[in-house]
């Protein structure tokens, strides 16, 4: 399966069926679309506002997507959007609707975000959050081969007591311990909430031997990027378009490899950047920073899913085949799933390569 929309000028290897190997920046709850949010809202007895207008319709709502004009003035749309999210069935439905689009994108890996503390402020269980994935990602296993991770994150514009009170809870401990959540993230209203805040709960993750990133220099400085590797000790870096501003830092990044999960369409909506060519693409791959390319919230964005990101990137920026492969091994090695996975993902990006040059 494929979009009908697929970018002629993306190197064949890319468009194959499973080509795109890894998602690492999505937010599950980014993933509701307006069609979704409203039957759910409609189901579950949700009252939307009623003193926005924005809310009057499916059009209305998907207009006023289209008028973002910071960070934090989706984050209001989108922390009224999850308000519909209440039964393990409409966790379920969620996460299915988004392997469907990233099946459709020929994505092989999926690792997802998830904001517990959204849901359990309003009543709902980490159980009932949890079992509605968990039958997602088996079902996403078995019909489209898709492997996947979950990744839990911290509100940072919350006091940190509630996000430590949150990693406590005796489910969410439990759920690591298993391995169904593989990693810890930290995302919401960047700018006054650098990631030193949360240290405690990242050195606990660490003590754990979990895996950690967070969003920073999305919005925020460069200096919240070096918190976050420095202070947080984080594997990988969501966002990261400022180290654009700190060449300094720029060349540690690009020397010890470290992920960079972009994601173009959501920093145009987002006012990050005027167009997707303003991005520091050119400077992260001449740079040899590692970095892939993500959707972040598509359902917000446009309905711009993972292959649309790749494809404003290949119209932005005309990258050579050479790039694209790179772009995939950064991707795939820059991903949390287990070795043996890993393995597989690089053999199959090489057979497919190898495929499309004859
Ligand atoms: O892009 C984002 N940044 C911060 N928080 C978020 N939560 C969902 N998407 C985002
Ligand atoms: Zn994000």
């Amino acid at each position: 399966m494929r979009s009908q929309n697929v970018n002629s000028l993306l190197p064949r290897f890319v468009t194959a069926a499973n080509g795109v190997p890894g998602e690492h920046h999505i937010h599950i709850e980014g993933a509701l679309t307006p069609e979704l949010l409203f039957k759910l809202a409609s189901s579950n007895a949700v009252q939307l506002p009623t003193d926005d207008p924005a809310f009057r319709s499916v059009a209305s709502l998907h207009q006023r997507y289209s008028e973002f004009a910071s960070l934090d003035d989706f984050l209001h749309y989108y922390y009224i959007g999850m308000s519909v999210l209440v039964t393990t069935s409409d966790f379920e439905a969620l996460a299915c609707d988004y392997f469907e689009h990233a099946a459709r994108d020929g994505v092989a890996h999926a690792e997802v975000f998830f904001d517990p503390q959204a849901h359990l402020v309003r009543g709902v269980s980490y159980k009932a959050i949890l079992a509605g994935f968990k039958i997602a990602q088996a079902h996403a296993f078995e019909k489209f081969g898709i492997t996947s991770e979950l990744i839990c994150c911290f509100l940072r514009h919350l006091p940190v007591t509630d996000s430590l009170a949150t990693f406590n809870l005796s489910e969410l401990q439990t759920s690591i311990r298993c391995g169904e959540v593989v990693g810890i993230g930290l995302d919401s209203s960047e700018n006054g909430f650098p990631p030193t805040l949360f240290k405690d709960i990242y050195q606990q993750a660490k003590a754990l031997g979990i895996r950690r990133t967070a969003h920073a220099g999305e919005e925020g400085p460069p200096s919240y990027i070096r918190d976050a590797l420095d202070t947080l000790e984080v594997g990988r870096i969501d966002h990261g378009i400022r180290l654009a501003n700190d060449p300094a830092l720029l060349e540690r990044v690009a020397a010890q490899k470290t992920l960079l999960t972009v994601c173009p369409w959501s920093n145009v909506f987002l006012k990050g950047a005027k167009s997707v060519s303003e991005l520091p693409i050119r400077l992260f791959l001449d740079a040899g920073v590692q970095f892939s390319i993500n959707s972040d919230d598509p359902a917000y964005f446009g309905n711009h899913y993972i292959l649309d990101n790749y494809c404003a990137v290949q119209d932005a920026f005309g990258l050579s085949a050479q790039e694209w492969k790179s772009i995939c091994e950064a991707s795939i090695h820059g991903s949390w799933c287990d070795e043996p996975r890993k393995q597989q993902l690089l053999s199959k990006l090489e057979a497919v390569i190898a495929d499309h040059q004859h």
